[in-house]
């Protein structure tokens, strides 16, 4: 064993790491204590609709930004170079859409789960759907997201790998069952804050060690690390400017737009301009985190020129190398090795907690609610702490199955994200642009959605084929690739999937080599492309039929220049009319689901014109 490791976590490193944990819990705990004592569901899992926009643009990013990506992305940079950067570009459009398309249409129809949605404007089929493909999506990804740092702890101080997921599932479960949303949002703000500290104490500190800024940038150009834009139109290329540009933004989309986790923070916030401007929020600090970690991964990079240290750690995952540096450069340093696994333990503990209400939310609202009608209050918030409990207890499972695995950390999330993700927003944007998809079209697109990308996804892991191309190490000889765990466990499965292939094998082997990084436009598209197809032979959706306000008359804005029965017939609906005033859903009494009443002007629209009209003469009918 290298004598470097598991000594240089000290007192003052436990102490702040025993910090953020208790710290997290008592967040929880205020929380079961203070304002309506999570009495009522919508406390509990809406947050009573009260937030304002800084907490939740802080929420927003903490949720999908674990330790995957933090360990992840500088790891990727370090072997890989800067291409990874260009993903900054997929932001704009990613959260810009959601902005002014997603966050005020499902805002205003006053939802609690995202995926009601898909009930008003297709049935209950469907709803179901969605929320049975978000509860998949996220209960693997969480496995992912608690070992990773378990991960990193065991590689630091030889901590026991399985107490620190216990440790880390427990608290998460307790702060989210004691404090519900509230909790759960106000224990983001405060580990997003911990993850910037640690993040730019490694780099500041990472930086002076390597000799500062110049010298940095001169060995990460020597070596071969600064990537310039590759406009290779190949899909199969693993990251280009269209791969993460382009294909990001969808990713981004499936995230920020219809996630339940995210659009449950929109809808908790106090208004519709604020739940729009946090969306708006999360731009800069995404810019910022993703940043750090490229510069981090430069840094790591002009002090290791590209060697791989990992399996002094004793292991062979390539993502070690970042937790190697950390040590390495931090150790005279009492303090910030404690710091930067705070930092991804924040990161990790965030995301879990935005996992753990969230699934507790679809279960309760979209399987347990509709089929119990005349559930009391009390036994319903109740029952949403157990789930939340539960769905934590689940989670331990699953950082099982991510122990399995050999691949990146972050490939794995983002092939999940992309995987899963892509169909329920193809499902979305089916249901939003195009009036004439029906009930059908939707469920069969849907399957076939999640087939094809789960073939191609399951083909690339067993064929290997999504091209890893290392760059090679910049200022030592180029050493041989190290055997990955992962070619152990896969050898067999390739093994027994080589006649499949052999036989076929350039169609094939092309498209399981689709870049990951365009599953989820592929998979978006595929459930467009096979809705409007099913719908058209089924017979497509009368206009009448659609429930107002569960539109966005994209294709109409885009036709605009079209002679008005043109564009009737494309997009199956008539030109507008303006008749009757505005009609907004407004919430039930009871709070179980929206009815359509005449709007008293308060909300801003910032759905363009046409929407608003669209919805009067929706209404009018
Ligand atoms: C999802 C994005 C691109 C943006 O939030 C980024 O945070 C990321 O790459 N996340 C990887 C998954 C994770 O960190 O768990
Ligand atoms: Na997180």
């Amino acid at each position: 064993m290298d004598p470097f490791d598991q000594k240089h976590f000290t007192t003052v490193d436990y102490v702040i790491f025993a910090g953020l944990l208790a710290a997290s819990a008592g967040i929880g705990v205020f929380h079961a204590l203070t304002g309506g004592r999570q009495r009522t569901t919508q406390e509990f899992l809406m947050a009573d609709r009260s937030m304002g926009c800084i907490p939740v643009s802080l929420s927003l990013i903490a949720s999908f930004q674990s330790a995957v990506a933090i360990i992840g992305v500088p790891a990727e940079i370090y072997t890989n170079g800067t291409q990874y950067w260009f993903m900054g570009f997929a932001y704009i459009l990613g959260l810009l859409i959601p902005a002014y398309i997603f966050v005020p249409l499902l805002y205003r129809l006053r939802l609690s789960s995202a995926y009601q949605y898909l009930e008003l404007r297709f049935s209950r089929a469907v709803r179901i759907c969605g929320t049975l493909t978000f509860i998949f999506q996220m209960v693997v990804y969480m496995g992912v997201c608690v070992y990773t740092p378990a991960f990193a702890l065991n590689a630091v101080t030889g901590f026991e790998l399985w107490g620190a997921v216990l440790a880390t599932g427990l608290v998460c479960t307790l702060y989210t069952t004691l404090g519900g949303l509230k909790a759960v949002i106000w224990t983001d703000v405060f580990q997003m804050l911990v993850m910037f500290a640690g993040q730019l104490a490694v780099v500041v500190v990472g930086v002076h060690q390597a000799g500062g800024v110049s010298e940095v940038w001169r060995k990460a150009l020597e070596g071969n690390r600064i990537a310039s834009l590759d406009l290779n139109p190949d899909p199969t290329e693993r990251h280009t400017f269209w791969t993460l540009g382009v294909g990001g933004i969808f990713l981004m989309l499936s995230l920020y737009g219809v996630n339940q986790a995210q659009v449950q923070r929109y809808l908790s916030s106090r208004t519709e301009k604020e739940a729009v401007r946090s969306c708006f929020m999360v731009f800069p600090s995404l810019q910022l985190t993703l940043a750090l970690s490229c510069v981090m991964g430069l840094v790591m990079f002009a002090c290791y020129c590209g060697e791989d240290h990992s399996h002094k750690l004793g292991t062979f995952k390539r993502d070690a190398m970042v937790i190697y540096f950390v040590m390495d450069m931090l150790q005279e340093l009492p303090g910030l090795p404690g710091l930067f696994i705070a930092c991804l333990f924040s990161a990790a503990l965030s995301t879990i907690s935005s996992a753990f209400n969230s699934l507790a939310t679809v279960t309760m609202e979209d399987l347990i609610k509709p089929h119990f009608p005349s559930m009391t209050e009390s036994r319903a918030t109740l029952l949403s702490k157990a789930l939340a409990m539960s769905y934590g207890i689940l989670c331990l499972a699953m950082a099982y199955l991510t122990h399995l695995m050999g691949d990146s950390v972050l490939l794995v999330a983002l092939k999940i994200f992309g995987i899963v993700g892509g169909p329920v927003l193809g499902l979305f944007c089916l249901g939003m642009f195009f009036p004439c998809a029906n009930s059908t079209g939707a469920l069969v697109g849907w399957g076939a959605g999640l087939v094809l990308t789960f073939w191609i996804g399951i083909g690339s892991i067993i064929t290997k084929t999504s091209s890893t191309s290392l760059l090679p190490s910049g200022c030592i000889p180029i050493l041989p690739v190290n055997a990955t765990a992962a070619a152990a466990t896969t050898a067999t499965l390739q093994a027994a999937f080589s006649n499949v292939t052999k036989s076929r094998p350039s169609a094939l082997k092309r498209m399981y080599s689709l870049s990951y990084m365009w599953y989820s436009a592929f998979s978006c598209f595929s459930v467009i492309t096979v809705g409007l197809i099913v719908s058209f032979l089924t017979g497509p959706m009368k206009e009448e039929d659609v429930m107002p306000g569960t539109i966005y008359p994209l294709l109409e804005n885009m036709l605009s220049f079209l002679p008005k029965r043109l564009k009737k017939k494309l997009c199956c609906m008539n030109p507008l009319g303006q008749t009757s005033p505005v009609r907004q859903p407004t919430q039930h009494k009871d709070g179980k689901g929206p009815t359509f009443a005449a709007e008293d002007g308060e909300k801003e629209g910032f759905l363009p014109e046409t929407h608003t009209t669209f919805v009067e003469r929706e209404t009018s009918v």
